[in-house]
């Protein structure tokens, strides 16, 4: 029954693909009214390249767009005017509109990056009106209120356009599909769900997303063009808001964030819209119903719920004891000679009033466990952060193998230095191995290009990631959770799953801000073990922890921060008893005394 259930979903796409390509031989067979009912399957194929493109932007990159209407018809344009105008074939119009929905695009996010999801969406709805309002008054270039007529596929009979658009439906979700199982689509979920997560990964959160949006943007011109051929007329009506509502429910209600979603959402809608035509006046009200029923009955719309039932979800195996070593390629290359793998020299930083970190000294070893400890806001974590460049330093200096460290977070990352944070930042809505793959982004050498047509050098670095990935979970005794997603994980797991993905970085210096909060007795077991694995491949291992015993028994040298400044520093030996960290921990000498044998 289960491997049924499991196999539904690609048996139903099956049979939808046969009968979109029989469709022109049923209709010609069954009516006298073919070219419409052609049609109608036609126009739902471009909403379908559309809806794709919007779950591109707002599903998977996480960027809410009210611009989709205006994409769709600055591609129609372009088409009309490659077409109409110059004379050129339909082929040309269609890369002009994707060429110019993908410049639109790009420009719109670069001159938003720094906004947040709410105010992107508003800049987005502010380009919109540009686009249509210059459309209505451009006369020249638009043909204004009247738009432009007389665009056809010239040379392609009624039939053999719908087979183009057809095949461009087909490209469009492969382009998707390919997208979000490759290393870029991973990236742009991880800036999705933590920009500062994807940064400290090295994947640089603007670049990402100017990428996501431009191909998303690249396919609503295409939707554009595709739909101008189709109408034979394109004109500022198009790009009206109230029309991206048949998307945005489309998206809703087929699931927004998965694959298959946006077509069947969108195949669910033309019928609807198809069945209650007698009715036309009432279809904008039945769609809002439709959304908001959606939105209460099923969140994750018809696939996502169904990918989260029992019948969705892959079996889970059994949970595994952990195993194995650290594959050979994360092990980090022999250091530079003599000098430190990441050094703090006078770091200062104040917020206002407050003195964070007020001159503090660090220097950490290649092969060592590196114990940082100190009272609740002592300065731990603001010094990981200026370590980082999370946090720019007002005075100081970092030094990542004797040189200067770069100046972005995102770009610390390819000197080998890798962080975890103190609050989880797991990718809950990706699996487990996935969160894996997307930690080795940065080692990863293929672009968007490579992953949608899945060239050798694409298949070869995801083979090789996979097996790299697997054998990390099995490290770390997670292998049995592989393909769960990882927001399903225990709190002690989901830590584990956060330092082995900081891990398939494939880090010189991998620093863990209170990794231990919340595990128990076994799981801290485990994470002392991965510690010492990364010792003794030759990382630098950085540990922020209030768990003094376990500090003890896993570090090799430990730093204590008290108010901003260094108190002690040395072998676990020394500091237990040293006085300053005595006082530090003065109404809690308990936990030091704890500690000695
Ligand atoms: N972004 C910020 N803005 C203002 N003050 C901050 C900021 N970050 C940290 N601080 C302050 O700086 C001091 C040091 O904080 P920090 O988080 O580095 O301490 P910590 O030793 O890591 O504490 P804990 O063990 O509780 O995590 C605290 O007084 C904290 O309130």
């Amino acid at each position: 029954m289960d491997t049924i259930t499991r196999r539904l979903p690609a048996v139903l796409t099956a049979v939808a693909l046969a009968v979109l390509l029989a469709w022109p031989s049923i209709t010609g067979f069954y009516s006298y009214n073919d070219g419409y009912y052609n049609g109608i399957v036609a126009s739902a194929c471009i909403s379908a390249v559309l809806t794709i493109s919007l779950n591109l932007a707002m599903g998977y990159g996480g960027m809410l767009s009210m611009m989709h209407t205006g994409l769709q018809l600055l591609g129609g344009y372009g088409a009309g005017h490659l077409v109409v105008k110059a004379g050129a074939p339909w082929y040309a119009g269609i890369a002009a509109g994707v060429a110019l929905g993908a410049v639109l695009s790009a420009a719109v996010l670069l001159i938003s990056l720094r906004a947040t999801y709410l105010y992107f969406g508003m800049i987005t709805l502010a380009a919109n009106l540009i686009v249509v309002e210059g459309g209505k008054e451009w006369e020249d270039l638009t043909g204004g209120l009247n738009g432009i007529v007389g665009i056809a596929p010239g040379g392609l009979s009624k039939t053999a356009f719908y087979y183009v658009v057809l095949a461009f439906l087909v490209l469009t979700y492969i382009v998707q599909r390919n997208l979000v199982r490759s290393g870029v689509g991973r990236a742009a979920m991880a800036v999705r769900e933590s920009p500062d997560a994807a940064a400290a990964m090295g994947i640089r959160p603007a670049t990402t997303k100017a990428l996501v949006f431009s191909i998303a943007g690249g396919l609503a011109g295409l939707a554009g063009a595709l739909y101008a051929l189709q109408l034979g007329f394109i004109n500022p009506d198009v790009g009206l808001l109230d029309n991206g509502l048949v998307f945005f429910v489309g998206l809703f209600v087929g699931g927004i964030g998965t694959l298959a979603g946006p077509i069947l959402g969108v195949a669910l809608i033309a019928l609807l819209v198809e069945l209650i035509k007698d009715h036309a006046r009432y279809t904008t009200l039945i769609l809002g119903v439709a959304l908001l029923a959606a939105m209460m009955v099923i969140p994750r719309g018809v696939v996502g719920t169904w990918g989260a039932s029992r019948f969705g979800r892959r079996p889970d195996r059994e949970d595994t004891d952990p195993a194995g070593g650290l594959p050979d390629s994360v092990l980090p290359p022999p250091p530079p000679g003599d000098v430190p793998a990441l050094e703090g020299r006078g770091l200062v930083k104040h917020f206002g009033g407050v003195k964070a970190v007020d001159g503090v000294d660090i220097s950490v070893g290649s092969g060592t466990v590196h114990g940082i400890i100190g009272p609740n806001g002592s300065g731990k974590s603001t010094t990981v952060s200026c370590l980082t460049r999370f946090h720019q330093v007002d005075d100081g200096e970092v030094l990542v193998f004797g040189e200067t460290a770069a100046r972005h977070p995102w770009a610390v990352p390819s000197q080998g230095v890798i962080r975890v944070f103190q609050i989880p930042h797991l990718f809950e809505q990706q699996s487990v191995l996935d969160n894996v793959l997307t930690g080795r982004r940065r080692r990863e050498s293929y672009g968007w290009l490579a992953a949608v047509l899945r060239l050798p050098a694409y298949r070869r670095q995801d083979r090789a990631g996979r097996a790299e990935g697997r054998a990390l979970l099995e490290f770390a005794g997670l292998a049995g959770r592989a393909d769960r997603l990882a927001g399903s994980l225990s709190h002690g797991q989901k830590r584990l799953l956060e330092v082995v993905r900081a891990a398939a970085s494939g880090p010189r210096v991998l620093i863990l801000d209170e990794p231990a909060t919340g595990l128990t007795r076994t799981e801290i077991a485990a994470l002392a073990r991965l510690c010492r694995g990364f010792r003794d491949a030759g990382l630098a291992v950085v540990l922020i922890e209030h768990n003094v015993e376990f500090v003890m028994d896993v570090c090799d040298q430990i730093t204590v921060i008290d108010s901003g400044t260094v108190i002690a520093s040395g072998a676990p030996d020394h500091v237990r008893g040293h006085p300053a960290v005595l006082e530090a921990y003065l109404g809690r000498p308990d936990l030091v005394e704890e500690a000695t044998p």
